[in-house]
């Protein structure tokens, strides 16, 4: 039976419901119409072109994994939006913008299961008694959703471990594979999902184990002649945590053991999470039988946090520690740590350490030097205002005048390579380039950056433009 833009909203809204706030359900869904479902694209109206902009900087991420869930991979969204006519009396006209659905946040694979879980299939393999047995979930209770703060480089894994912890075994996310580079949040997360499920659901078993741990312990069972107990306690278990999946590479009694345990969970509805530092496409001797199971669920992404996020991390850490710093020593340390949280963490423990003991404030000298222990090309990172001062100097024009309304040609041209290299070089927020870029909203930096990009492939000068700043920027 063919779907209708209404029933496939009405479930996009249950799945929505579920992860974010009342509050904000209320305001931003509740006033959303479906429109129409072409194919794989749905149409929803908004009251109000800001409605749209705010529905793109907050919540594409989870709009794209409840309308993929629905429709399927290459799910759209269209937005169309209803204008009053300020003519008067004629009737209201609407707008059609297409969902931006930013690749570079959502490097993620969806591949859903192909047959239903049948969740009350009986489990013919326990062993009388070992139900009672009491299992220490070895969850860490510091690792919980509240303290795992949001940004666009972690809201599409979030949201769904949010999703997977609300309902374990009840979501096409099974399992839930959690990829990223080193100390980018993957445990954190997974441990925020088995505190969560042991909060919500007092009667769930819920383990979490490293892969290497898991790895011992099978080696153990078999030299102890008990490798079938080992596999029923993992079968009685209803969330199976296993961090650091890719450590199982090259082992290939861990990875037949583990094959069994997991399609016996997830015949039996139960809950499987997984953590690894690559996607499954990228994991090498790993069984084909069961990198196709790890691609089953979701594989979400937690990529590189930018700078909004890392400073949120670090103030979010002061506050615990009822620390205070300035803000000057804050964008310093966030600005030159960028690929690892842990290390972020750790520059920040260092710098109050030290101040501690050797009763000194924290100064941005001693920031310098802490971070030189983190981070080896120190080099100043390209600021907004660096960027600002090459470009109009090399298109001869004031900087005031590129940060002011003036639509002259040549000013709306340096402008928006202004933009373009601001999000290209520093990856900071669209909103904060916009602001900072002649008090523009998001949506024009997106517009100016398209222009750009477009230009570019299109007219021989304006590529020269771009080449010559980008040598430029490369010189600073
Ligand atoms: N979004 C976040 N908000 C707050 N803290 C975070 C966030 N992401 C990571 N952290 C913190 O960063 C540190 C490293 O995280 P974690 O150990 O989960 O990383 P990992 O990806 O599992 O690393 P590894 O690859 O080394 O196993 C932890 O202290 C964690 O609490």
């Amino acid at each position: 039976m063919s779907k209708s833009a209404t029933s496939v909203w009405d479930n996009c809204l249950t799945f929505v419901k579920d992860n974010i706030s009342d509050q904000a359900y209320k305001t931003w869904f509740q006033p959303i119409n479906a429109v129409k479902l072409n194919d794989n694209a749905l149409s929803i109206q908004v009251p109000s072109k800001f409605f749209y902009e705010w529905l793109e900087e907050h919540y594409v991420d989870l709009l794209k994994v409840a309308l993929t869930k629905e429709i399927g991979k290459g799910a759209k969204l269209v937005y169309v939006i209803r204008m009053e006519n300020a003519k008067g009396n004629r009737q209201p006209f609407t707008e059609k913008i297409p969902s931006t659905q930013r690749s570079n946040v959502n490097s993620q694979s969806i591949d859903f299961p192909s047959r239903q879980k049948n969740p009350e299939l009986r489990n013919p393999f326990v062993i009388p008694g070992i139900r009672n047995l009491k299992i220490d979930s070895q969850l860490n209770s510091n690792y919980t959703f509240d303290n795992f703060l949001e940004g666009t480089s972690n809201r599409l894994a979030r949201s769904a471990s949010l999703a997977v912890a609300n309902k374990p075994g009840g979501t096409s996310f099974n399992p839930l594979l959690i990829f990223g580079g080193v100390g980018l949040g993957k445990t954190h997360l997974a441990h925020a999902i088995g505190l969560q499920v042991k909060d919500k659901f007092p009667d769930k078993t819920v383990l979490y184990i490293s892969a290497d741990k898991f790895t011992q312990q099978h080696i153990d069972a078999v030299s102890k002649n008990n490798r079938n107990d080992f596999i029923h306690f993992y079968q009685i278990v209803d969330v199976l945590i296993v961090d650091d999946i890719q450590l199982i590479s090259g082992k290939k009694g861990t990875q037949d053991v583990f094959f069994h345990i997991f399609n016996h969970l997830h015949q039996n509805g139960k809950q499987v999470i997984l953590t690894s530092d690559k996607a499954p496409v990228d994991m090498q001797d790993i069984q084909q039988r069961l990198l196709s199971r790890f691609k089953w669920g979701l594989s979400a992404e937690l990529a590189q946090p930018d700078f909004e996020t890392r400073i949120k991390i670090i103030k979010n850490k002061l506050y615990n520690d009822g620390v205070e710093m300035a803000d000057e020593i804050l964008d310093y340390v966030a600005s030159r740590i960028t690929a690892n949280i842990r290390e972020l963490e750790g520059a920040i423990i260092s710098l109050i350490a030290h101040s501690t003991f050797s009763k000194k404030e924290i100064t941005i000298d001693l920031a310098e030097q802490i971070v030189k222990n983190y981070v080896k090309n120190n080099k100043k990172p390209i600021s907004l205002d660096d960027i600002q001062n090459v470009v109009s100097d090399y298109f001869h024009i004031e900087i005031e005048e590129l940060q002011s309304k003036s639509r002259k040609r040549n000013v709306v041209q340096a402008r928006q390579i202004a933009m373009y290299f601001a999000k290209e070089i520093t990856k900071t927020s669209l909103t904060s380039i916009g602001r900072h870029i002649g008090q523009r909203d998001h949506s024009t930096v997106l517009h100016s950056c398209k222009i750009v990009s477009n230009l570019q492939e299109s007219d021989k000068q304006y590529r020269k433009f771009i080449q010559d700043l980008e040598i430029k920027f490369k010189q600073l």
